[in-house]
């Protein structure tokens, strides 16, 4: 864990660049520190690893004032990854992966070893780029061995500044997805600065966003989006957060709808009438294990036979905890006007629907909103109006 108290950091020239600043990282969170150019993100950072002293306050790491710890030993607990990267331009790949656990005294067989296995995770193929000099890599294989080498020493916390910044948005974006799949299975403590707002609310489980030496607000993604602290929040975050809030909000259960639901082999006659009952124009077919199969309207359930004769199959589905985005894509995708949320932990079991209507009750709700006692009608919603 790690903890600022009241940390202050005056430069020599009377910058303040960091001002009375308090905020703790949980085990295993990753936290994107973001703000425009000069409000103290970098500075916040290598305080951390000691490159920056603070003229006051205090910094623990789980529960020790780093002030009290030797810099060099401190750094073998903090891995740290920055947009140059760094590689040493004389070594191959796989030794420049492999340089902190030798120097940590791993023999040099041993350490290699670790390095491919750390390549291999950061999605290079140890066999074709270990050999490779980096100037023989692109920038954004170079930002892989950045991130495996600043993981080779198995540190419970890393520093990462502007890691991805230097590469195209694509290529980013890609990394980005990638990162977040390594974290899911390494869980470090993480800080993240960066200056791109999309980054810090793809990647944080929690954002600090920066104005000038503080921090204005510091919550999870979709609180920072839905109820921003402060008008200069809303601003950075950009006039279209409403729009942001539906990659970051899971489409939940209680969100769901619950059409009528008819089965395989009931008659198509029990259909019909119980569409008619229910005042509904289609209803959702499952089969006998309650697993999706499709959908029938009920102008095609007046007929003689069973619903499997009549039903039509169902491409429009995704998963519970999918985002509100891939909810709103995959409606379009496919011109629906509803798609079918099953829960993959049970083999495709059925959950409901979600409808435009849903999704836009979905998009209003936060559950760190509503902790903080902020009313749905209170979450704001910007520009996104969903029919
Ligand atoms: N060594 C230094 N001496 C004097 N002022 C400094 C020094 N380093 C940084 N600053 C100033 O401190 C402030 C914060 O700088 P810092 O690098 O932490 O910002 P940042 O948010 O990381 O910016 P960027 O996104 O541009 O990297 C800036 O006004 C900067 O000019």
């Amino acid at each position: 864990m790690i903890r600022f108290e009241h940390v202050t950091k005056r430069y020599a020239d009377g910058t303040t660049a960091v001002d009375d600043l308090s905020f703790e990282v949980a085990d295993g969170e990753l936290v994107t520190l973001v703000g425009p150019s000069g409000c103290g993100k970098t500075t916040t950072m290598k305080m951390v690893n000691r490159l920056i002293e603070p003229t006051s306050g205090r910094i623990l790491l789980d529960g020790e004032d780093i002030a009290g710890v030797d810099p060099v030993e401190l750094r073998r607990r903090i891995g740290y990854v920055i947009q140059q990267v760094g590689l040493f331009p004389h070594k191959t790949v796989l030794d420049n992966t492999a340089t902190v656990p030798h120097l940590l005294g791993v023999k040099r067989a041993k350490a290699r070893e670790r390095a491919a296995e750390l390549l291999e995770l950061v999605g290079l193929d140890p066999s074709v780029h270990g050999a490779r000099y980096p100037e023989q890599l692109s920038g954004g294989q170079r930002q892989r061995v950045g991130v495996a080498r600043a993981l080779a020493a198995d540190p419970p916390v890393l520093l990462m500044d502007e890691p991805f910044g230097a590469v195209d948005p694509v290529v980013r974006e890609h990394l980005q997805n990638e990162f977040l799949k390594l974290q899911a299975a390494v869980r470090k403590t993480v800080l993240f600065v960066t200056h791109d707002i999309e980054e810090a609310v793809r990647l944080g489980d929690r954002i600090a966003v920066y104005g000038s030496g503080r921090i204005e607000q510091y919550d999870a993604p979709a609180t920072v989006l839905g109820a921003p602290a402060t008008p200069y929040v809303a601003e950075f975050v950009g006039a279209d957060r409403g729009l942001k809030r539906l990659s970051v909000t899971p489409i939940e259960v209680g969100d769901l709808q619950q059409p009528p639901v008819v089965r395989l082999d009931d008659p198509l006659d029990r259909a019909a009438e119980q569409l008619r009952a229910e005042g509904a124009h289609w209803a959702v077919v499952l089969d006998a294990e309650d697993n999706l199969h499709g959908w029938i309207s009920a102008e095609h359930a007046d007929r003689k036979g069973t619903v499997r004769d009549r039903a039509r199959r169902m491409e429009a589905w995704l998963p519970v905890g999918a985002s509100l985005k891939q909810a709103f894509s995959t409606m379009l995708q496919h011109d629906a006007g509803w798609i079918a949320v099953i829960d993959e932990e049970s083999a495709g079991r059925f959950l409901g629907v979600l409808t435009p209507a849903t999704l836009h009750e979905a998009l209003r709700r936060s559950t760190t909103a509503d902790a903080r006692d902020i009313t749905r009608a209170e979450v704001d919603l910007e520009t996104v109006t969903v029919r």
